[in-house]
């Protein structure tokens, strides 16, 4: 059954260019707490501020897609894509300008710090009233309320008006609401953001319950690893229209790949502040045959070129390989050591032999410096370069031809297994 059907969808704003003001994002919001909102609500724009230019932006054009009851969908893209502006629309806080949106179902939302949360109210009062909203009785709204409660770690706080909440016990509240008062649609923004990893995770957890339950999850993030262990399909937009949409690794691995080879054409781009000074790489490249594959097993081999502005001795490399969803998968720094001179490019080849790298997609970072695991100094740090494929390969004795990405990033191909001990039959 569809759930949400989205045509035509198009959004204008006109905006004011003038001196000292920027439209803030949902991020600037949520950094300023709801005392933030309310200080902006009582300052519209000051009489001095003079408006130079009115300037048209279309925050969406031409969106279309259609979701089915039970699907988890992730709307992933770069900043300022139109991402807060779909999830907006669709739970009604914005019209849009041009399509329509029909909706199959009740929609709980959390997008913004109190959404749907009266300042003046209780944690108690407001969990009431939202419930109202959503359609629900007061027996039912009764039959949740402790687990609600439970959720959102504010026990001590329910008599409370929330306008004395801080914004995690905020959203940890709204959170617990929106995702507890049974809606048929749930629709989170990066909100989430907000809260501490562990409550993040919990949130993650509860999503894939309402999700299980058959209900319908439209999650807007930043995080791939999030989107990439809830969501089974993925909206990608860029520029206010749909560029992908499909299934999560698939529109993820796309998505990732483009950002980091478009920073990559510039190394500069990829360097950590203040590294760089005296000594750099100046080339980072993979040694294969087509510069971009690894067969699995293989060793990977790197090709590093270095420049340095003074004489440098006793130097070694630090190597790291990641996942698309930043985690750093391994690490090492060379047992030999070099030394380069004043204004003489140096070139290396590393290489890392014995690595059971399982298929997918992977990028690498690099340091030059003294030391190593037990005390590093780094000179030159970059991140993010080469990307690279390990391809799969498939034998009799080995299973890696169809990995899955939920079996981890390594293979452990060297195990034994025997039997210790066998039970005499009664
Ligand atoms: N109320 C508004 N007034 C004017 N322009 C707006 C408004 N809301 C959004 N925009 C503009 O619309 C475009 C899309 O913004 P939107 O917040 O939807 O992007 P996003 O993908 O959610 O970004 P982010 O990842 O930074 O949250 C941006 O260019 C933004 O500046």
């Amino acid at each position: 059954m569809t759930v949400i059907q989205v045509e035509n969808l198009g959004k204008k704003y006109t905006i004011g260019h003038q001196k000292g003001t920027r439209y803030q994002t949902l991020r600037d919001t949520l950094a300023h707490t709801g005392r933030g909102i309310v200080q902006r609500l009582r300052h519209p724009l000051s009489p001095n501020r003079e408006i130079v230019d009115l300037e048209e932006i279309w925050a969406l054009r031409d969106v279309n897609f259609e979701i089915k009851q039970g699907e988890r969908v992730g709307i992933i893209g770069r900043n300022g894509a139109g991402k807060s502006t779909l999830l907006k629309i669709l739970s009604r806080i914005t019209h849009p300008t041009t399509g329509r949106v029909t909706l199959n179902g009740r929609v709980a939302s959390l997008l913004e710090v109190g959404t749907g949360f009266h300042p003046e109210l209780s944690g108690r009062e407001n969990i009431y009233l939202n419930g109202a909203i959503l359609g629900m009785t007061r027996q039912e709204i009764k039959r949740k309320f402790d687990e609600i409660v439970a959720f959102a770690e504010v026990e001590k706080f329910l008599d409370t008006p929330v306008k004395h909440y801080s914004s995690g016990m905020y959203v940890r509240l709204a959170f617990a609401v929106a995702a507890h008062l049974e809606p048929e649609i749930l629709l989170v923004d990066e909100v989430l953001a907000v809260g501490d990893a562990q409550f993040q995770k919990k949130c993650l957890g509860k999503m894939d319950e309402v999700a299980q339950e058959g209900r319908t999850v439209f999650f807007v993030s930043h995080n791939m690893g999030a989107i990439g262990s809830l969501c089974n399909k993925v909206i990608l937009l860029e520029n206010g229209q749909i560029s992908d949409n499909g299934e999560t690794t698939v529109v993820i691995t796309r998505y990732l790949a483009e950002s980091i080879q478009n920073k990559s054409e510039r190394l500069e781009r990829l360097r950590y502040s203040g590294y760089g000074k005296q000594i750099r790489f100046s080339q980072i490249m993979l040694l294969s045959e087509d510069g971009n594959n690894v067969q699995f097993g293989e060793p990977i081999r790197y090709k590093l070129t270095l420049h340095a502005d003074i004489t440098f001795e006793n130097l070694s490399i630090g190597s790291s390989i990641f996942d698309l969803s930043g985690i750093c998968i391994g690490t090492l720094f060379t047992k030999e050591t070099f030394s380069i001179s004043e204004q003489q490019p140096l070139i290396l080849e590393l290489c890392i032999m014995n690595i059971t790298l399982a298929p997918g997609t992977y990028y690498a970072g690099f340091s030059i410096g003294w030391g190593g695991a037990d005390g590093r100094h780094d000179l030159d740090m970059i991140i993010g370069t080469p990307l690279f494929q390990i391809l799969s390969f498939s034998s009799k004795n080995m299973i890696v031809s169809r990995w899955q990405t939920n079996w981890g990033s390594i293979v452990f191909c060297h195990a034994t297994l025997s039997i210790l001990e066998r039970g005499i039959p009664k």
